[in-house]
């Protein structure tokens, strides 16, 4: 069984991922993280009545529980710290939390190298949204013209989303950095065309009702091409998530993408 610590446990895809470890067979629940938990048992939680597990509220008491995996779905400030912690102690992070800069990653996965230990940090665990970044990646060397529309529910952190950062910097590999628009174009409201990245713009829409969902919209002479995808449930992340259990311990360093695993 592989032993398995959920931080971030009573958030909206912490909680989700909980109950995923639950319900594996060949995995082991041996502790949840929260710096701010009153609970000392996950039980405590009337979703959880029944399943025990120690909460814990310090890095350095985790270590007790010996988790061979760290499943990773907090705050942007933390995850960096605690990624780092995983690694320092030979645990392999499976980090689903967004807004790691590319010089975070970077420092991370020399950690892992030197540390022999095996990881991912994924944007997205949806296999449709991994297809959607490839898919939109291949368009883009015969479509360079592209903007990225991400839509997220109203409690979302981050903008733009870890997903839309991943896409645009596939794109910008086979795109390059190319202004997008009229070069004279001028923003009567500041931030009208968005964010800009290698040129592209980012545009990120946040309204109650919406999980996750990105437009990739390639414009050409007389013709358009829109590759969509919808999250309709938190479930659907939950086959990445375990899928990345089972192969990150045969790992010895830190995969950035769904992709690499698959
Ligand atoms: N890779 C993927 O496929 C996906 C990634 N995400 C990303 O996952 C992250 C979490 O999203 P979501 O679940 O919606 O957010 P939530 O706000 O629902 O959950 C975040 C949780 O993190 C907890 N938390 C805050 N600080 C810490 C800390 N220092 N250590 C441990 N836990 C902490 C919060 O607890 P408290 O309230 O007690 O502070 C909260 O329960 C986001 O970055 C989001 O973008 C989301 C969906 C899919
Ligand atoms: O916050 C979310 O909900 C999501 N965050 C990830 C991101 O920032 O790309 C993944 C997915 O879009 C859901």
């Amino acid at each position: 069984m592989t032993k398995i610590l959920v931080a971030g446990f009573k958030g909206r895809m912490g909680a989700t991922a909980t109950q995923m470890v639950l319900k594996n067979a060949d995995f082991e629940l041996v502790g949840v993280y929260d710096p701010i938990a009153t609970e000392k048992d996950l039980a405590e939680l009337p979703e959880f009545a029944g399943q025990h597990a120690p909460v814990f509220t310090e890095l350095n008491a985790t270590l007790v529980a010996e988790p061979e995996i760290w499943i990773d779905f907090t705050i942007p400030k933390a995850a960096v710290a605690n990624t780092q912690f995983a690694l320092e102690h030979k645990i392999s992070p499976v980090v689903g939390t967004t807004g790691f800069t590319a010089a975070d990653i970077k420092a991370l996965q020399t950690l892992a190298e030197q540390q022999k230990t095996g990881g991912l940090i994924a944007p997205n665990f949806s296999l449709s949204a991994v297809l959607m970044m490839q898919f939109s990646k291949q368009a883009a060397k015969y479509f360079p013209d592209v903007e990225i529309i991400e839509m997220h529910h109203d409690n979302k952190l981050d903008a733009p989303s870890g997903t839309a950062v991943k896409t645009a910097e596939m794109l910008a590999e086979v795109r390059g950095d190319k202004p997008q628009g009229n070069p004279d174009e001028k923003e009567s409201i500041p931030g009208a065309r968005g964010a800009n990245y290698a040129g592209m713009r980012i545009h990120s829409v946040r309204l109650p009702g919406l999980i996750a969902h990105q437009q990739v919209q390639f414009g050409g002479i007389g013709e358009g091409l829109t590759i969509r995808q919808d999250t309709y449930d938190r479930e659907s992340f939950m086959t990445g998530v375990a899928l990345a259990c089972r192969k990150v311990r045969q790992a010895s360093q830190l995969y950035d993408g769904l992709e690499y695993l698959l």
